[in-house]
């Protein structure tokens, strides 16, 4: 019988691999920037998270806390002192703002996870490119969207990459690089070093929609959306299903939950727009019906399932 073993990586930063990378400038401070943030300070950098607003930083920072909470019980079970160094160290590291053009005049990067929408990220891009130092470079952590069309606006295209974490980004080991048509060879061999020094396995793709992961992933989630909704199986029996017909840590529908179903939302309306005669990308009534009564999934409490508020 195969044998899973659970690992642990050491992210301190006297253990990380070095990255030309020193001041980190993570612009949303929701689901995935506050990880982003996280991971960042984990490997000794200075991190700078923005939000539109001091409530939202100050939940992206709870947050963080507590998820460095979690790494430190398992990195460091048997000295609990040491692990309480590393929450305050890694916390200290991260300084939060609510102007980004401000925040970005000091990044050597500037990763980018606001909203799915190309008119904001545009409108945000645009402000950076005319303050942020020549050098820096700009990464977007788009789940769906064009890496050349969001990098459109800016002049340094070749300073212009897409980094793709995946969701909770503390545990999920891999790291998505994406080179746009015009990213220079430096640019993306300073991504993947990046990647690497802050702990995850990096891949390589072309800007193709949905990279790798969500081009599979995409099509999968909408399908058990569809199955759910014609009434076939119950929500709980699709994901029961996945996790032990496939093996799959999370159902689908627990995982368009996790997710986000505002974000899933997003993407399927974007790929639908693009590939209006693909069948697959069709809106999903019920997903509309969701997303309208602001039952989001996991963040709001309720979507396809009900979550007690912790
Ligand atoms: C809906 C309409 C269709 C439209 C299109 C749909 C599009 C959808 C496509 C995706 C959209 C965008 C997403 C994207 O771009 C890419 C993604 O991110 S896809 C998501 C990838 N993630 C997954 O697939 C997650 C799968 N799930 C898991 O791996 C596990 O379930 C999970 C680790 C999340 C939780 O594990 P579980 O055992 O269930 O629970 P525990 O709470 O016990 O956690 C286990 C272990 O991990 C530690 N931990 C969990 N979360 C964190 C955290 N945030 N920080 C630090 N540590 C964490 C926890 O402490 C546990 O540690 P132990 O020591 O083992 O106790
Ligand atoms: N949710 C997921 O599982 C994943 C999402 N992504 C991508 O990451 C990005 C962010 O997604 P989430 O973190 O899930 O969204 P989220 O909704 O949890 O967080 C977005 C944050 O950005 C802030 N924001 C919006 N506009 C802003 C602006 N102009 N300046 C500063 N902050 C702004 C919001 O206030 C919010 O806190 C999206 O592009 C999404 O497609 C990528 C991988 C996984």
């Amino acid at each position: 019988m195969m044998q899973f073993k659970v690992i642990v990586r050491n992210f301190s930063s006297s253990s990380a691999m070095q990255s030309a990378i020193k001041n980190v400038t993570v612009i949303g401070g929701g689901l995935m920037g506050s990880g982003i943030a996280q991971v960042s300070a984990q490997a000794g950098q200075n991190v700078t998270l923005v939000d539109v607003s001091n409530d939202a930083l100050a939940k992206a920072k709870k947050s963080i806390g507590t998820n460095l909470s979690r790494v430190a019980k398992k990195m460091y079970k048997d000295n609990p002192q040491e692990g309480e160094k590393f929450v305050n160290d890694s916390l200290g590291r991260i300084n939060t703002a609510t102007d980004a053009a401000e925040a970005s005049k000091s990044a050597d990067l500037v990763v980018e996870a606001i909203v799915e929408n190309i008119g904001v990220k545009h409108k945000l891009f645009k402000q950076l490119d005319g303050v942020a130092p020549s050098h820096t470079i700009f990464a977007s952590n788009t789940s769906s969207l064009s890496i050349n069309e969001i990098a459109s606006v800016v002049k340094r295209k070749d300073k212009f990459g897409g980094l793709h974490f995946f969701n909770p980004v503390p545990v999920m080991r891999l790291l998505e690089v994406v080179k746009g048509s015009e990213t220079s060879e430096a640019t993306y061999k300073t991504m993947m070093e990046w990647g690497k020094s802050v702990g995850k396995t990096c891949i390589t793709c072309k800007d193709t929609p949905g990279f790798v992961v969500n081009r599979l992933l995409v099509p999968y989630i909408c399908e058990a959306i569809r199955l759910y909704e014609r009434g076939d199986a119950s929500a709980r029996d699709i994901d029961i299903a996945m996790k032990l017909g496939a093996g799959y840590p999370m159902g689908p529908l627990e995982l368009a939950d996790y997710v986000g179903l505002d974000t899933n939302k997003f993407i399927l309306d974007g790929w639908h727009k693009k590939f209006p005669d693909q069948q697959l990308f069709k809106p999903i009534p019920l997903l509309e019906k969701l997303v309208a009564e602001g039952k989001l999934g996991v963040k709001t409490g309720e979507g396809f399932y009900k979550y007690e508020k912790k």
